[in-house]
C-alpha cells in the first residue's frame, strides 16, 4: 500500500535516514522501532508530509506519492502526536469536527454527527462538550485518534503512543489500536517499546542508529 523505497535524509550534514526501505500492507500494523535518536520522529514526519527528504522514492497504491505535496491539507495519511495536539480552546466535539469541516467542506450538521458517531466508538460519547484541560492523558490521545481518524485517512500514524501516558495504560493503548486493526484501519506505530510493538504488529521494521 505505502511503500518506502530508499530514502534518505540528512540534516545539518548529518544522516539521520540512510536507505529507508518498507512496505505497509493495507490493514495491517507495521510498527517502526529503533533506539533514541534512530530517526524514528524523522522519518514519521517524511511519511506524514511534515517533513522532506532527500532522495528515495514513495508510492502510496502503486502510484507516486509525495507526502510533502499530496498530504497537505488532505488527511490521506493521519497523525497522533505523541503530546497529542489537541486544539485547547475547543471542545472534545469540536476538536474532532473542525478539520473535516474548515479542510475537505463537510457541512457543520454531518462533520458533528460523524464526530458523535467516533467519540461513541473511542468510549467519549459522554465527554463531548468537554475541553482538552478536562480530560485524562488516555482520553486526550483517544480523541486525538478520533480527529484524525474523521479525515478517513489511508493510513493512520502514531509517534510514540505509550509514553506520553501512564504505564499502567500501555495494554489499553493496545487493544485500540488492535481494535482499529480489526476495523481494517490501516496503521504505521512508532515506538522505541519493542514488547509493546510485538503485541500489536504485523511487521516491524527496525530503524538503525546511524553514526
Ligand atoms: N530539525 C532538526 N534539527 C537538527 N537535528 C535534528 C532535527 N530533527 C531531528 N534531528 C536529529 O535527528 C536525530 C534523530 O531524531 P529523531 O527525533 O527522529 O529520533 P527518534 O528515533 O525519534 O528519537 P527518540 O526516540 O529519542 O524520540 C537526532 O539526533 C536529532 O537531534
Amino acid at each position: 500500500m505505502l511503500k518506502l523505497e530508499k530514502i534518505n535524509k540528512s540534516i545539518e550534514g548529518r544522516q539521520i535516514l540512510k536507505d529507508v526501505s518498507f512496505e505497509v500492507v493495507e490493514g495491517q500494523t507495521l510498527c517502526i522501532v529503533g533506539p533514541s535518536n534512530a530517526g524514528k520522529t524523522t522519518l514519521l514526519r517524511v511519511i506524514a508530509g511534515l517533513g522532506s527528504f532527500d532522495s528515495g522514492t514513495i508510492t502510496l497504491n502503486n502510484e507516486p506519492f509525495d507526502p510533502e505535496v499530496d498530504n497537505r491539507s488532505k488527511g490521506v495519511i493521519g497523525v497522533v502526536f505523541q503530546d497529542f495536539r489537541l486544539f485547547p480552546h475547543l471542545s472534545t466535539l469540536e476538536n474532532v469536527s473542525l478539520a473535516p469541516e474548515l479542510v475537505a467542506g463537510t457541512d457543520q450538521k454531518q462533520s458533528r454527527q460523524e464526530a458523535l458517531s467516533l467519540l461513541a466508538q473511542l468510549d467519549l460519547a459522554d465527554k463531548a462538550d468537554l475541553y482538552p484541560y478536562q480530560l485524562s492523558g488516555g482520553r486526550k490521545q483517544r480523541v486525538a485518534i478520533a480527529r484524525a481518524l474523521a479525515m478517513h485517512p489511508q493510513i493512520l500514524c502514531y509517534d510514540e503512543p505509550t509514553s506520553a501516558l501512564d504505564p499502567s495504560l500501555r495494554d489499553n493503548v493496545a487493544s485500540l489500536i488492535q481494535q482499529l486493526r480489526n476495523d481494517q484501519i490501516t496503521q504505521i506505530v512508532v515506538t522505541h517499546d519493542l514488547a509493546f510493538a510485538e503485541k500489536i504488529a504485523d511487521q516491524t521494521y527496525e530503524l538503525a542508529a546511524q553514526d
